[in-house]
Parts: structure tokens; sequence; C-alpha cells
């Protein structure tokens, strides 16, 4: 069997689902699955882009031999090293022991350590800007340090003018189809496309930025990334450079509070919902309350990408912050949060720590972050004579909505 597809004039796409794999990372919840992909280009010399997890490592070398008609290997692009993309390269070359394998000297480091199977003999090593000529397409090499590891290079095929931009442009999820413009992608994909981008790349803003402005000077009709649906129409391509632009400069996608509450009785729960229906008869559209011991983290983040404003919620616990608090905080310091304003609202019975916690994280952990307003701490339950607190932070919030410029002029 084989699960192939002509994407442009002698490249393929090979493409495996998998729907076993519980977690991306052993971190990442994958509801929808995962997906690889790996290209193929048929020329005068064959080439294959990329390799695929070690899970699928036999439907990837049926693909290849499938395409190959009998013809041997003569390049692989060894783009980027993490073992979802390289675990079956032993294989691989085991069964075609004269390959040549395109990397950089670094690339080739990694792999030794990952693998302990030095191959010299195999080696082409290439830098930034380096062309490949296989006949009649020619690949050139795009240095992408730390899109999502410091050895990842793009390759760009210059003759059919498609982008291999490996984990860039990559998504959760799996799809029957190969094309987002087979599907609803805004209405069915942008999720977790989203969720991948803030969690696998979001702490690389500005070496984003850099990859897309060299984009910026390439003409490209095809982005075909390493996981997730390829895309080859402008207006797929515009949307997603649109996305990726907002994201890597942590400029939110649109209006909107991300309510994210913690709660071991209901009470800061009570306050959080409360609230949000006050925001909502001051006019404020999505409005999104998650609790945060229910929802995964790699899900709140993303939220938090998107919107532009943010309420934290939590208890004290043992003299500290609440803990699934503390994970989603720590886990939007670690990918370098910023720009957002942000309420906070502590709760306690005796001895205070969340609120202060929320406040530090707020002002001295995200960058360019600020406390909206007067911050509450709620002593075990709010009072009905107290809700008028809550009155005055949805119109603080409100206020600050109002004011914050259209984010699309901020890109
Ligand atoms: C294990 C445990 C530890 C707690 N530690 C503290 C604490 O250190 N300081 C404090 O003021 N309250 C502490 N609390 C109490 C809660 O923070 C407090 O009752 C709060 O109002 C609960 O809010 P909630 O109704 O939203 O869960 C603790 C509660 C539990 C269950």
């Amino acid at each position: 069997m084989h699960c192939v597809e002509e994407i442009k004039n002698g490249i393929y796409w090979m493409g495996c689902n998998d729907f076993r794999t519980e977690m991306f990372e052993h971190i990442f919840p994958l509801p929808f699955g995962i997906s690889y992909n790996s290209y193929f280009i048929d020329d005068e010399k064959t080439a294959v882009l990329d390799a695929m997890d070690k899970s699928v490592r036999d439907e990837f070398l049926e693909d290849i031999e499938y395409l190959l008609k009998g013809r041997t290997l003569d390049y692989f692009f060894l783009n980027h090293m993490e073992p979802d993309h390289a675990g079956s390269i032993l294989a691989l070359v085991e069964k075609y022991p004269n390959v040549k394998i395109i990397g950089q000297a670094q690339t080739f480091k990694l792999f030794e350590q990952f693998y302990r199977h030095p191959m010299p003999n195999n080696y082409v090593a290439v830098k930034e800007g380096d062309q490949i000529k296989l006949g009649k397409h020619v690949i050139q090499m795009i240095k992408a340090p730390m899109v999502h590891w410091p050895e990842v290079m793009l390759a760009y095929d210059v003759t059919d003018k498609v982008l291999f931009s490996v984990d860039a442009f990559g998504m959760f999820g799996t799809s029957g189809n190969v094309y987002a413009d087979q599907v609803d992608f805004e209405r069915d994909y942008m999720d977790e496309f989203r969720r991948y981008y803030v969690n696998i790349v979001g702490k690389y803003g500005p070496q984003v930025v850099n990859v897309l402005k060299k984009m910026d000077g390439l003409p490209i009709e095809v982005v075909a990334p390493v996981h997730g649906l390829v895309f080859r129409t402008p207006e797929t391509i515009q949307l997603i450079i649109h996305k990726y632009l907002h994201w890597a400069k942590y400029v939110p996608e649109q209006n909107g509070v991300v309510i994210a509450f913690a709660s071991i009785y209901g009470n800061t729960e009570r306050a959080a919902c409360v609230l949000a229906h006050k925001l909502s008869l001051q006019g404020i559209r999505n409005i999104h309350l998650y609790d945060v011991s229910k929802v995964h983290p790699s899900f709140l983040t993303a939220e938090a990408w998107k919107y532009s404003h943010l309420v934290l919620a939590a208890p004290t616990y043992n003299l500290n912050l609440y803990l699934p608090m503390e994970n989603f905080l720590h886990d939007l310091k670690t990918l370098q949060f910023q720009n957002r304003k942000i309420a906070v609202i502590g709760c306690h019975s005796w001895a205070s720590a969340a609120q202060k916690t929320m406040i530090e994280y707020v002002e001295k952990k995200f960058k360019n972050c600020e406390v909206l307003g007067t911050p509450l701490d709620i002593r075990s339950s709010l009072k009905d004579e107290e809700e008028g607190i809550l009155d005055s932070m949805a119109k603080t919030i409100a206020k600050s909505i109002a004011e914050s410029p259209d984010p699309d002029s901020l890109v």
C-alpha cells in the first residue's frame, strides 16, 4: 500500500497519520492525532526531504520504495534532527546505503548524539544559500535556527517555488485531505494550527520573524510543512503568514477576554463567572472561561496568544499559588508571552499568596505586560456588598478593550 500524491511537477507528498500517540513530545495531548509529512522529488537524481517518526517507519519506507520504482535514493535532506522527523533515518540508510545525507555540520553532530552511528561517507555539509541540483529541480537551503531547533534548515525548490518549511506552518491534528484549500481550514484546523505554533515555536518569535522576512523575498507557490496540511493557494498562504506575523510579534489576533480560573471549593470560580457576565453586559464579545485544573495548559497558552486580554483568578494553596495556575503561568513565561493587559483575582482564607504570585508573573516574569485595574483578593468568598469590585473590574477591562488598537494595525 502507499499514500502519496504529486503536489508539483515531480514533487510528491508522502503522509502518515498517527492516531496512536497520546501526547506529542509526551506533553501535548493529541485529541485529533498528529500527522507526519515527508517529500519525494523524482528527477535525474532522486531525493527525500525529511523522514518520519519511527512509529510510521514501515509506511514511510514503503512509500519511498513505491515512488522510486526500482531506482535508488540519491539524496536525503536532513532538515531537522528531531526524532519525529529523523527516527526512520537509520532504516533509510540501511536500505539505501549510498544515499547522500544533506545537512549542516551541526545537524550531523546531533545525528551522532542521538543515533550513535556516524556515517561520514554519507554526509554532504551545506550552509545558508547552498544549492543542490537534482536535475530540473534545484534545492536552495535556508537556515531557520530555533524554528524549532538550532539546526533547522528549510529547503526551497527554486524551480517550482515550493518551500519545504519543516516545523514552520505545521499543526497538531490529522486530515483526510492533503491541502488546506480542500477543508475549511480556519473553522476546523486553525485552533490546532495555533496550538502547535504557540507551544512548539511560540518562544522563538524573533527567529520566526526572521524566517518570514526571508520568505518575503521569495516567490512561493506551495508551503509544505512536516506536520499537517499543505498550502498551495495564495489565500491559504497569505492566511498562515498573516497569523504567523501576529503570533511571532506577540500581537493578539482579536480583542476578547480569556478568563483562566482555578478553584478548590467554587468561590473563585463563581467570581470568575460573575465577572464574565458583567463583561458581557458591558458589550464585550469573545469572553472565554477556562478551568485551568481541567484544560491542558497547551490549549490555554494558545487562547492567551489569540486574545487581547487575560484574567487570572486562583486561590492560595499551602502558602503558594494553586499549582495548575502556577503551571499555566510558568508555561506562558517560558514561551515568552508578552504585550498583554491582565486582571488578577486571588482568593484565600487565612494567609494570602496567590494574588501576589500572579502579580509577580505579570509584572516581573512576563514581558511588556501590566496588571489591569486594582487586583482583587477575595477572603474565602465574595460577599454581595463587595460585588461592586467586580463591576469596576469589568468596566476597567471594557475600557481597556475599547482603547485597544486594531490588532491588525500592529503587524
Ligand atoms: C490544601 C489546602 C491548602 C490551603 N492553603 C491555604 C493557605 O496557605 N492560605 C490560605 O489563606 N488559604 C489556604 N487554603 C484555603 C483556600 O485558599 C481558601 O479557602 C480559598 O478561599 C478557596 O477558594 P475556592 O473556593 O475558590 O476554592 C487552602 C486550602 C486547601 C484545601
